[in-house]
């Protein structure tokens, strides 16, 4: 809006505006007597004014109708805008900012808001001169202004922001351009959010749709090469490069080697020197500010080996800086800079540059960590540039239909070679970055601000879609709760819902006994399984009677709900029984009543009884005697005491046999594996398959707080012992040869082979008597008996038993092997 801005006007009407503008700054002195920011003047501190505006603006009267009002208003807001200019210059002229008559702006700001809200003045009219004013302060001052700016900021944007918001963005910019943002940093960061806060989170206005790159943003350095200089004053110098060359001083040779210049590093590795790094250092910016110069090969070569130059560089010094802490620290770390008195004022007022890029302050900028890491933020945007540009990447944006072309560089393409050592050199930087103390946590936050960024990315590659979604229309949404409500209201409620329990009584007078009514059982006992299983009889006779489908349909629905109450009873206490239950339509198993098992010997003790010795048990005796039935004994009465130790074999499962049960059915491979690792205790061929008790499962057992129950034959016996195997060995004997050969042929063994066995079980009995063989021999005559003795051995009163202890049967009083055919003893 071009403003009347000459001063030496003949227009009553600014003159008469500007006198009660001056009325309103007077009368806004009179009500608000600090002179602070706070707090902000309304509309009604200056109804009296606002009631003259229309003797100034016949247009500006609540119900004026004319047929050129468009043009009076015009005339209107160029006649306030003037006299608003002209009162506001003669106050910024005279009344420095942190002079309490400053407040004489804040007052004439709150009343162009008022104006500007009641449409009496242009909307853009208060941050004309807010520009203005930002214009004419320094830094320090621009923060007063902006502590207005923040603490008005709902009221400024509230209405007209269409109109409003360009300039808003111009000035918010051209302030953001004056700042450093290394040293206001927290300015920038306030004006920032300003502008976040102004604007709505999916404005395109200030998203830079073509993707341009800010051009001027240029880094000078000193490009010309320096001279051979060997003079004292250098900083921490190491001539090492340039000693043993016979005075022949090449390039490389001439310029100084830096201090952290290592001597042994291998050539690839080797940093250069400052002075050759610089140059190649600081080009790198130019590739930084305008990444899509990397779009040219030679570019990006050169880029290449910028960055692994610089990134040796800094391996390098950082190495030195830590081997050299605490000791020389200064020589590599510059010192912090003092700031002179009033530095405040100095550092919001100096127009800072990016980089200092002397020559000489190179080195000691690179010694510095914060600079090495700024440098490599610019390297990690640069290089995800890179990453964009890769196949993957592009595979990603496919998808999208309307794509901004200006920043998707469709027909740019990363190569193989270039992608990957792009990626190792991220990796690298990575690296380096999280070496530091505090240096996992600075990625992190490098890191997250870059994925952030990569969401803007992709907004501006989707060009810009709108970010806010349309409110739902109010019929949309009554008509959305009204169905919701139709969908979860059961328009036939019960009086008691469905499943549960009247809860009338409640009502009743007396509290007492209403509240001993909550507390019968029924109320919150399951119901008894048997009460369903007479239900789903009634059912099933129902079904029998049904006189058509629809009934019948209804009766199987009621006995399905029963057989389903009555399914989740039973998973409490007969799951077992489920196994039984193939059709719902026949639960009779759950109903079944399974006699409570015998609790075991603890159980019913209700204590686990582990023997004072917990050596393992190895149970031994002629075939058949009975050592698997008394070694099941022991292991199901006291199975938390005991444990079997299954043996290995390279043979296949027999029928109903189970591996890890009976036998862990190993291959040949796996059996030498551990035959080779000596881990069994004792190992036997038997028609050409192998069997072996392994040592860790025996030990696992232990480990688990349990004895081993172990069954071997005399061999095996033998070679256990052999191994020197610490366990109490109990040789478990027949009461008579008859018995056992009973035994043998009940339990299938053929004729043949019945004979063979009793030979065999003659030598057992004959190898047992003799002294120290076996810890005790039990006859297995009744089998309760022999188990009471072989209990009686393990906890250690063998005496009370019916069996013996080793010395006792050497002695030959434990009950004889009678011959079947004599009824001799066969000792
Ligand atoms: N005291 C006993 N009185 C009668 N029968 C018994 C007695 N002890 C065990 N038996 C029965 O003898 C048969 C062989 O028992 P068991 O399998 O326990 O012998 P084993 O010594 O483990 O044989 P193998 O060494 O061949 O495995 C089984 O049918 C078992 O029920």
């Amino acid at each position: 809006m071009p403003s009347a801005d000459n001063t030496d006007h003949d227009i009553p009407q600014v003159d008469a505006f500007a006198t009660l503008l001056k009325n309103a700054l007077n009368h806004a002195q009179s009500i608000k007597t600090t002179s602070s920011i706070e707090p902000p003047l309304t509309k009604a501190d200056f109804d009296k004014l606002l009631a003259q505006l229309p003797t100034i603006f016949p247009c500006a009267s609540p119900g004026y109708t004319s047929n050129n009002l468009g043009a009076e208003k015009a005339r209107q807001y160029a006649v306030v805008e003037t006299a608003a200019r002209n009162v506001f210059s003669g106050l910024v002229a005279g009344t420095p900012i942190d002079s309490p008559e400053f407040v004489q702006i804040w007052n004439l700001f709150d009343f162009l808001s008022v104006l500007s809200d009641g449409e009496q003045c242009d909307p853009a009219l208060l941050f004309w001169l807010v520009e203005e004013l930002l214009d004419s302060q320094t830094n320090e001052g621009c923060r007063k202004i902006f502590d207005f700016l923040e603490s008005r900021r709902e009221q400024i944007i509230a209405q007209n922001l269409k109109q409003k918001q360009l300039v808003i963005l111009r000035s918010c910019n051209d302030l953001l351009r004056r700042l450093s943002r290394a040293e206001d940093t927290a300015f920038c960061g306030r004006v920032f959010i300003f502008m976040f806060q102004c604007f709505p989170l999916g404005d395109r206005s200030s998203v830079n749709l073509r993707g341009e790159y800010h051009v001027e943003n240029v880094t000078t350095y000193e490009e010309t090469p320096v001279e051979p200089d060997d003079s004292a004053d250098k900083m921490a110098v190491d001539s090492e490069a340039d000693s043993g060359k016979d005075g022949k001083e090449d390039n490389k040779a001439t310029t100084k080697a830096v201090s952290f210049d290592a001597k042994n590093k291998p050539a690839a590795e080797k940093p250069l020197d400052t002075n050759a790094l610089y140059p190649i250092f600081w080009s790198l910016q130019h590739q930084f500010s305008q990444p899509t110069t990397l779009f040219d090969s030679a570019q990006l070569a050169k880029f290449k080996s910028g960055l692994e130059a610089t990134m040796t560089a800094f391996e390098t010094v950082d190495k030195l800086q830590r081997s050299t802490k605490g000791s020389d620290e200064s020589k590599v770390t510059p010192q912090k800079r003092k700031h002179p008195e009033g530095d405040e004022d100095l550092r919001s007022s100096t127009n800072n540059p990016k980089y200092l890029t002397s020559r000489d302050l190179f080195e000691l900028e690179i010694g510095d960590l914060y600079f090495r890491r700024h440098i490599l933020i610019q390297a990690f945007i640069v290089l995800d540039f890179l990453f964009s540009l890769t196949p993957q990447a592009k595979a990603k944006l496919a998808s999208i239909k309307l794509q901004n072309r200006s920043v998707n560089y469709g027909d740019q393409k990363l190569g193989d070679e270039d992608t990957k050592w792009a990626r190792a050199m991220k990796e690298r930087i990575t690296n380096y970055i999280q070496a530091e103390n505090d240096g996992y946590f600075f990625y992190r936050v490098v890191e997250s601000v870059i994925s952030r960024d990569k969401n803007w990315v992709r907004w501006k590659v989707e060009s810009c879609p709108p970010i806010k979604r349309d409110p739902i229309a109010p019929a949309d949404f009554n008509e959305a709760r009204a169905s919701a409500k139709r969908i979860a209201t059961n328009k036939r409620l019960r009086a008691v819902p469905m499943g549960s329990l009247s809860l009338d009584f409640l009502k009743e007078e007396d509290t007492e006994s209403a509240m001993e009514k909550l507390k019968e059982p029924e109320r919150w006992k399951l119901p008894d399984l048997h009460v369903f299983k007479e239900k789903i009889e009634t059912d099933d006779l129902d079904l029998d009677f049904a006189k058509n489908e629809k009934e019948r349909s209804e009766i199987l629905e009621a006995k399905a709900s029963k057989t389903w109450r009555a399914l989740r009873i039973a998973r409490r206490s007969k799951l077992a029984a489920f196994d039984k239950v193939d059709d719902w339509q026949k639960v009779d198993a759950i109903f079944e009543d399974h006699s409570t098992p015998e609790p075991t010997q603890d159980e019913a003790t209700g204590e686990k009884q582990v023997p004072e010795d917990k050596r393992p048990i190895v149970l031994t005796g002629p075939s058949k005697v009975g050592k698997s039935a008394l070694a099941s004994m022991l292991l199901e009465r006291r199975k938390d005491v005991f444990g079997q130790v299954v043996r290995h074999t390279t043979r296949s499962p027999g029928d109903g046999e189970v591996d890890g049960q009976d036998y862990h059915f190993v291959d040949s491979k796996a059996f030498n594996t551990i035959l080779d690792g000596d881990y069994f205790l004792e190992y036997s061929t038997r028609d050409g398959f192998d069997y072996g008790t392994s040592r860790k499962v025996a030990e696992a057992l232990e480990e688990s707080g349990k004895v081993p129950i172990i069954e071997l034959d005399r061999e095996g016996i033998q070679m256990a012992k052999d191994n020197g195997y610490n366990a109490r060995f109990i040789f478990i004997s027949p009461p008579t040869t008859e018995e056992l050969e009973a035994r043998l042929k009940k339990a299938g063994v053929s004729e043949e082979h019945v004979q063979s066995a009793l030979q065999a079980a003659e030598e057992d009995i004959e190898h047992s008597k003799s002294e120290g063989q076996y810890d005790t021999i039990i006859t297995n005559d009744d089998v309760e008996e022999a188990y009471k003795s072989l209990e009686a051995f393990i906890y250690g009163s063998a005496g009370e038993a019916n069996g013996v202890n080793g010395d006792d049967a050497a002695a030959g009083d434990d009950v004889p092997m009678k011959d079947a055919s004599n009824g001799d003893d066969a000792s």
